[in-house]
């Protein structure tokens, strides 16, 4: 794959998604940059060759953890880099990415968790956190109409958490449970526990929340509109090019 230069045009990017709620923005926000040309947008039904016959150099899927890995494995097979905001990502998915990307080295693909510019800084703001507090747990809100619980954002963060706390040698978290009814203290993810509701009018929303003697630590984010998922895609289309290899979190396209 030879290096792009500015005189290459816009970047040409295709959408994947495009009629979903996310994706309908992506187009949007992709068709009024000026360095970026909207040359495919991919939707349930439509075949994943629109992209190549659009010569897309750069995919942004926001679809659903069913269908993701698929679309992936016809973007690595076709030399297109892809930037995934759809969720469901485990170790084992990654893994699988990884070893795609392990014949195509020249390849970007970015995974992320989210793409708001204050949910990145939220989850960095939680990893420094993690150590100097007893205890840790994550609440995750969003809109009724989503498919996975909990959330992408919220596995990604009590991950964190849990490195963090592992690396500093904390002890377990206090918690006398003996006694509980079904999902009352949330799922487990690592070490964390959380909890997911899910409420007509919201958008994406998260707490996390810290606590040791005498002091508590809450961090909330809200995204009150699926733009705000917009600035931080952009930057990732912008930067992929130049990040060959697999990453998880917009948080390694910036200087965080
Ligand atoms: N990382 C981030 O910052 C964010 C991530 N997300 C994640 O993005 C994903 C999408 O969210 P959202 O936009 O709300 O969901 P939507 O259901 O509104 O959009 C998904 C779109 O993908 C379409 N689709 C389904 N299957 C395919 C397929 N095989 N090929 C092409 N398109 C397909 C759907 O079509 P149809 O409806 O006909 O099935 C729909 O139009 C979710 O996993 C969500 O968690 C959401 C917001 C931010
Ligand atoms: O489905 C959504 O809406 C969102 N999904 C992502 C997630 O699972 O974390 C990102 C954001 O929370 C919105």
């Amino acid at each position: 794959m030879t290096k792009r230069s500015a005189s290459d045009g816009p970047i040409r990017v295709g959408v994947i998604g495009a009629r979903g709620r996310v994706g309908a923005e992506v187009c949007l926000a992709v068709d009024e940059a000026e360095d970026l040309a909207l040359v495919a947008s991919v939707d349930e039904g439509d075949a994943l060759t629109t992209l190549t016959d659009a010569r897309a150099e750069v995919v942004v899927d926001f679809t659903h953890p069913d269908v993701v890995m698929d679309t992936l494995e016809f973007c690595v097979a076709n030399g297109i880099h892809a930037v995934v905001g759809t969720s469901g990502f485990d170790t084992a998915r990654l893994d699988v990415l990884a070893g795609w990307l392990s014949d195509k080295p020249e390849l970007g693909l970015l995974v992320a968790p989210n793409f708001a510019i204050g949910a990145v800084l939220s989850m960095r703001f939680a990893e420094i956190a993690a150590k100097y507090y007893e205890s840790a747990e994550v609440i995750e809100l969003h809109h009724p109409r989503k498919a996975d619980a909990p959330s992408g954002t919220a596995a990604h963060t009590a991950r964190l958490i849990t490195q963090a706390r592992e690396a500093a040698g904390m002890a377990a978290m206090p918690d006398a449970t003996t006694q509980e009814a079904d999902g009352a203290r949330g799922n487990l993810v690592g070490d964390v526990r959380v909890h997911s509701l899910r409420i007509a009018g919201l958008v994406a929303h998260q707490e996390v929340v810290f606590g040791t003697e005498g002091e508590t630590l809450t961090l909330r984010h809200d995204s009150l509109h699926r733009k705000s998922f917009m600035p931080g895609v952009l930057l990732a289309v912008r930067s992929i090019l130049d990040h060959p290899g697999l990453a998880v979190g917009l948080d390694k396209y910036m200087d965080l």
